[in-house]
């Protein structure tokens, strides 16, 4: 068996790491992981054929020439190995956890530090076990900032993600209900995402924290510095929202002066992650101009809170989650909107575990409070539940009938978790 170092040492040769046998381009080492369909052992051949430089195994029998390096267990090798790697680096490394808006804060910040230095960002959501390890691997050379996002579903993950990082800066978004099926409840939630906070107390780190958060102000405190941002004066950069409809401008208190901050975000929750990335830049000194320009750039994708017109309908696209924070957070934002006639339509919110039925109730309870023009749900979750609104079991049979219905001139918000893919109601 090789050991890390050794690992290492073939890595820094080919320095580019690869799980999938279908993505996989000449040069790369392959890393056969076992999963919930595939044994990746079951490629060894396919990978080495495409080109794999090396190939990671833990079987000997998948041991089929000398380009295969055999380690005990693939995947703690490849996180061992992005932890040797990053410990090569002697650079700023801010960890983004929290149950709301990491991806967005995420890219908010690459957006804005980017303008001033070599900035590198998890690419997309690859922030779990494997997307972690793959991220610190992919990392360029040149690279002076690395952001790293953090997502996780259990207790204990948030502290072994940073034994991996080892990050100097970190910033947990918000606590919210998310994945409780695997946190148990709020409690669990918070005491997942202080383990960061944990690492930074130990390692006498620094926090970028939300002011106007008395959670997350509680929870970080002992942490030896804590740069931070909210409406609230007391912040060290503060700022309000001065108009957000559809887009959200701020107006934000930099340097003793007023500063206007364009973006092309909606939605009233994204206030919280630009702060972030407003404070995040001035934190690591980047020009007042440049932090507009960041921001003003980021244009959200992959069905996050996108404004998309189309067949005479204005859709808020935000179909690539939802727990019961962010659809509270969606569902109070849309009502504000000023239009006529709002529409309605979501998914279910999955990884909820034993509050999943009381959950439902309580959105059902939300959606009551306002008048829409129509409201449809999708999901078995909404099955059980009495409610007067329409019902469908499943997404397609959700967009069969909206495409039936032919209705113009709404603004309509399309939620739901990521495994209901609402996204094709309108696509
Ligand atoms: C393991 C893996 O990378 N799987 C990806 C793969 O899945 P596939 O359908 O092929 O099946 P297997 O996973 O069983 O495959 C096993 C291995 O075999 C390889 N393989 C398979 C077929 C083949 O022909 N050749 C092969 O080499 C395969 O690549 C595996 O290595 O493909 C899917 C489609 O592309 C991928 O979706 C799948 O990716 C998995 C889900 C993954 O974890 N990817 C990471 C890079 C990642 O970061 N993904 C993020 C999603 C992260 C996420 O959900 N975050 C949550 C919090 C999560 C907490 C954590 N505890 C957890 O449980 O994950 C959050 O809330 O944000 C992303 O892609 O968006
Ligand atoms: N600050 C916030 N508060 C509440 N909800 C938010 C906030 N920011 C984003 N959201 C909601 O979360 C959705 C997903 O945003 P984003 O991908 O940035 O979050 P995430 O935490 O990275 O999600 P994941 O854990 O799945 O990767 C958005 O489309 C929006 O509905
Ligand atoms: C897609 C994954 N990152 C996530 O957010 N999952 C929750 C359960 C969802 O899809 O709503």
């Amino acid at each position: 068996m090789i050991s890390i170092p050794e690992l290492y040492a073939f890595y820094r040769q080919h320095p580019h790491a690869q799980t999938d046998s279908r993505k996989l381009q000449p040069g790369e080492i392959f890393f056969a992981l076992k999963g919930p369909r595939y044994d990746g052992h079951e490629f060894v051949a396919a990978a080495l054929e495409k080109g794999a430089s090396y190939v990671v195994v833990d079987r000997p029998e998948a041991v089929l020439n000398d380009r295969c390096l055999l380690v005990a267990d693939t995947l703690r090798a490849l996180q061992l190995l992005a932890r040797h790697h990053r410990m090569q680096q002697n650079i700023p490394f801010l960890a983004i956890g929290g149950s709301n808006g990491k991806t967005t804060t995420k890219e908010l910040i690459r957006s804005v530090l980017s303008t001033t230095y070599q900035a590198y960002a998890t690419p997309g959501n690859w922030n779990n076990h494997i997307g972690i390890p793959l991220t610190l691997l992919a990392m360029p050379p040149e690279t002076n900032i690395a952001i790293i996002e953090m997502g996780a579903n259990h207790i204990g993950e948030m502290m072994q993600y940073c034994d991996m990082v080892n990050p100097t800066h970190g910033l947990v978004t918000n606590i919210g209900k998310d994945h409780l099926e695997g946190f148990g409840s709020i409690e669990g939630v918070k005491k997942a995402y202080n383990e960061l906070f944990d690492y930074l107390r130990i390692t006498r780190g620094t926090a970028f924290v939300c002011q106007d958060d008395t959670e997350l102000i509680t929870l970080s405190e002992g942490i030896p510095y804590r740069f931070t941002y909210g409406a609230s004066p007391e912040a060290r950069v503060s700022g309000t929202v001065v108009q957000a409809d559809p887009f959200l401008q701020l107006q934000v208190r930099l340097e003793g002066k007023e500063v206007l901050i364009r973006t092309q975000l909606i939605g009233r929750y994204n206030f919280q992650n630009i702060m972030a990335a407003i404070a995040v830049g001035l934190y690591w000194g980047v020009p007042i101009p440049r932090i507009q320009a960041g921001i003003a750039e980021y244009t959200p994708q992959n069905n996050r809170s996108q404004l998309v017109e189309k067949d005479g309908n204005t859709y808020i696209l935000d179909a690539y989650n939802a727990n019961p924070s962010s659809m509270k957070a969606a569902i109070e934002n849309f009502a504000a909107l000023n239009a006529e006639k709002k529409i309605l339509l979501l998914g279910a919110m999955k990884e909820l575990g034993a509050a999943s039925e009381s959950e439902h109730r309580e959105l059902i309870r939300l959606i009551s409070q306002y008048p829409w023009h129509l409201v449809a749900l999708a999901g078995e979750e909404f099955a059980g539940i009495s409610h007067p609104y329409l019902y469908f079991p499943d997404a397609a049979s959700l967009r069969n009938w909206w495409k039936s219905q032919h209705i113009t001139g709404a603004h309509v918000l399309v939620k739901g978790s990521r495994s209901l893919a609402m996204e094709q109601v309108i696509n």
